[in-house]
């Protein structure tokens, strides 16, 4: 691979005798790897690709996965290179938090982060660019949480909103990217001498904010996916020189992680309990992380949070659609209508005016006249819940997101039923006699195969 002339020049000096293997790994194949939802069933398919574990990461595997397949529409598993992996695994929230990922899109450590929350606390994922918001949307929504809110915020309009409220923030930051180009050569376009100071400059400002949405004793996972000093240990030694109610806390180094370099910052020995992931060293691309706990002493007001808007005529549809079914609420959700559409909005989420939300949790459904008809987001998020579910096989599963109406082979109870492929739940249908209504999104149809649909 043909390296800009300055970058080796740079980690020449930098990495001394350890720089040609450092180069070389350049010239090596590309990892892949994937992470299975531990919140969906496992399906035969993925037990046999499930062969080759990820050291640092109990859902993680090396091996690719189709994006086409049951297993990936369904949110059965993420497509993720390894080494991004180890930042998830660092930030790892308990259940019940209350977690910000700051800079989210497409939803990598999103959808490793809801693994651990596992439908519990609040997840508040955001993303500055309005167009890569979609994406992490569609994530979001096939990983199935319902404890997750959506935002397309400046993070200073954030720290505005959410003062002094979070107990883990992840900062997964814009970065140069170096660590990439093995991965995506085009990335090495942007790169300059000066880039990597240009993007130290953008963390520093995320940074000021981040730091106003901690809470006291909160954790703070910062991440990036390049090599360069400026952006890794020198952005630390300026977090901690800047706010001193900070401290490092040491991250194990396992399958070929190793200290980060003091002596590439201020010389602060702290600094090796950060990571750095090589490629020459491990078997992934190039990242660094650091963990930090927040000892600010300010104890924020405890904010308004949300509440249920509902309509009376709203509420008498949501309630005749729970009626058909065996659910008798759905937990930890405040509803909420947006024009004729119902969200559960995660009952942690204070009240934030004027920003801008691109989805308030998780989408229920639409109010139609006189009645209700639930969302394809529900259908992927009830795993766990008591709707009613109806197993059909992988050429009904075809049809299915073809978007044909299929046959059963004999009737079934009448009415909206999730369709489960292999125990996945796969959108709602309607069924009628022996006829199955389909409601896959139109968006998402596509021409399915047995042979384009392998996992
Ligand atoms: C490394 S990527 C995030 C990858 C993501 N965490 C994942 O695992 O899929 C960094 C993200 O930061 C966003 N970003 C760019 N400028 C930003 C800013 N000033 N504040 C917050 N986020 C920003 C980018 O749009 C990009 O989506």
């Amino acid at each position: 691979m043909k390296l800009p002339a300055e970058f080796i020049t740079k980690y020449e000096k930098l990495l001394g005798t350890a720089a040609p293997a450092f180069f070389a790994a350049f010239d090596g194949s590309v990892e892949k790897g994937f992470r299975v939802n531990p919140m969906k069933p496992t399906t035969p398919a993925m037990r046999q690709k499930m062969t080759a574990a990820i050291p640092y990461s109990p859902i993680g595997y090396y091996g690719k996965v189709n994006g086409n397949s049951l297993e990936h529409l369904a949110g059965a598993v993420y497509s993720q290179e390894p080494s991004a992996m180890t930042v998830g695994e660092v930030a790892k929230p308990a259940l019940n938090e209350r977690v910000l990922d700051l800079c989210a899109a497409p939803g990598g450590k999103t959808t490793h982060l809801l693994s651990y929350l596992k439908q519990t606390g609040l997840l508040v994922t955001n993303e500055i660019n309005p167009k890569r918001v979609t994406a992490l949307g569609d994530n979001v929504e096939r990983y199935g949480a319902r404890n997750t809110v959506i935002t397309n915020e400046t993070p200073a309009h954030l720290a505005k909103a959410l003062p002094g409220f979070f107990d883990r923030i992840l900062v997964d930051a814009p970065c140069s990217g170096e660590g990439m180009f093995r991965k995506d050569p085009a990335a090495m376009q942007y790169w300059t001498p000066d880039y990597p100071a240009e993007c130290a400059t953008r963390q520093r400002e995320i940074l000021t904010e981040t730091v106003k949405m901690l809470r006291p004793g909160g954790h703070l996972i910062y991440s990036t996916c390049t090599f360069a000093p400026e952006e890794d240990e020198q952005m630390i030694a300026w977090l901690l020189q800047t706010y001193p109610e900070f401290e490092l806390e040491p991250i194990e180094k396992t399958a070929g992680m190793v200290d980060a370099k003091p002596e590439w910052a201020d010389g602060n020995p702290e600094l090796n309990k950060a990571a750095r992931l090589f490629p020459h060293l491990m078997r992934g691309e190039g990242h660094f992380i650091a963990k930090l706990v927040y000892h600010g002493a300010a104890e924020p007001k405890e904010p308004k949070l949300v509440r249920s808007d509902l309509k009376p005529e709203q509420r008498k549809l949501w309630e005749g659609y729970l009626q058909q079914t065996k659910l008798a609420a759905l937990p930890g959700l405040v509803l909420q209508a947006h024009g004729d559409q119902l969200y559960g909005v995660p009952a942690m989420m204070p009240v934030t005016r004027r920003l801008k939300i691109f989805r308030a949790g998780i989408q229920l459904g639409t109010f139609k006249k006189n009645r209700f008809e639930p969302s394809y987001a529900l259908a992927l998020a009830s795993t766990d819940l008591d709707l009613p579910k109806l197993a059909i096989d992988h050429a009904q599963w075809e049809k299915y997101v073809h978007g044909e109406t299929f046959q059963l082979e004999a009737s079934a109870e009448t009415g909206f039923t999730v369709l489960t492929c292999d125990g996945l739940p796969v959108g709602f249908g309607k069924v009628v006699g022996r006829t199955v209504k389909n409601f896959f999104p139109k968006g998402l149809r596509f021409l399915a195969t047995d042979e384009n649909t392998i996992l």
